[in-house]
């Protein structure tokens, strides 16, 4: 089974995102390559969430030889995917992919570095930018960031997509990160009861700064060559 319930997570265990994760860990992997390495890594998590998590139906088919029964995969028009910027970009390339006709939302969203973590382990979000399309009944919405520390992050956006939708309550709604930390892991579990938390690795632990151990340092950083 390519998903493994972990209690706090469901975790994405197919070999090749576990290769394409080691190689985004490592410090020595330049700007190029862990951008690619992030597009990879999101197209395999998408192929993961269809194999994992959506339905096929049986059609029938005319080869040039002969009609037969195929195969396919329910509901890829109602799939929206919600891009956290920045560093979910190149995640969000990946998975496009795996859903090239899913529904876009973007949301930027800033952890306040300087104002640091509170006593509780949280950050101030600035959230700066927010264009969601509709979201239905039907729709499995796929909301993706690499990345998932402390968590702060990930509430605001889920605020704001839960209070521009307060009518409707889509079919499915995933958080989508390749490395998590179980601080983050909790709090988004306790705030969204309803929400499936789907991660490549749940990580060791938090450092003072909030950053995920071992992690893979800063991956907006790494991604767009900024310090
Ligand atoms: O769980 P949290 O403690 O909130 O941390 C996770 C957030 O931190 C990073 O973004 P960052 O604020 O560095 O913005 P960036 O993507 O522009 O680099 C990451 O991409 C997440 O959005
Ligand atoms: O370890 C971390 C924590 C937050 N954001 C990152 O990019 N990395
Ligand atoms: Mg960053």
């Amino acid at each position: 089974m390519p998903i493994e319930d972990r209690d706090d997570a469901y975790v994405l265990t197919h070999a090749l995102a576990k290769d394409t994760l080691s190689r985004l860990r490592d410090v020595e992997t330049t700007q190029v390559a862990f951008r690619k390495g992030l597009v990879k890594l999101g197209r395999i998590c998408g192929y993961e969430i269809i194999d994992g998590a959506m339905e096929t139906e049986y059609v029938s088919i005319q080869t040039p030889l002969a009609e037969t029964t195929g195969e396919r995969v329910k509901g890829l028009d109602n799939v929206v995917i919600i891009n956290v910027l920045r560093a979910a970009t190149p995640f969000v390339e990946g998975l496009l992919k795996a859903f090239p006709r899913a529904k876009q939302g973007v949301i930027s969203a800033g952890r306040d570095e300087e104002a640091g973590m509170d006593d509780d382990g949280n950050f101030p979000i600035t959230i700066d930018y927010v264009k969601l399309p509709e979201i239905t009944e039907e729709d499995t919405v796929i909301v993706a960031d690499p990345m998932l520390a402390t968590g702060s992050t990930m509430c605001s956006v889920l605020d704001h997509i839960l209070e521009s939708n307060a009518e409707v309550d889509p079919a499915k709604l995933f958080v989508l990160s390749a490395v998590s930390a179980p601080d983050g892991l909790l709090r988004v579990a306790e705030e969204f009861p309803d929400v499936d938390l789907l991660t490549v690795s749940i990580d060791d632990y938090l450092d003072d700064d909030g950053y995920i151990v071992p992690g893979l340092g800063d991956a907006g950083d790494r991604a767009f060559r900024t310090t």
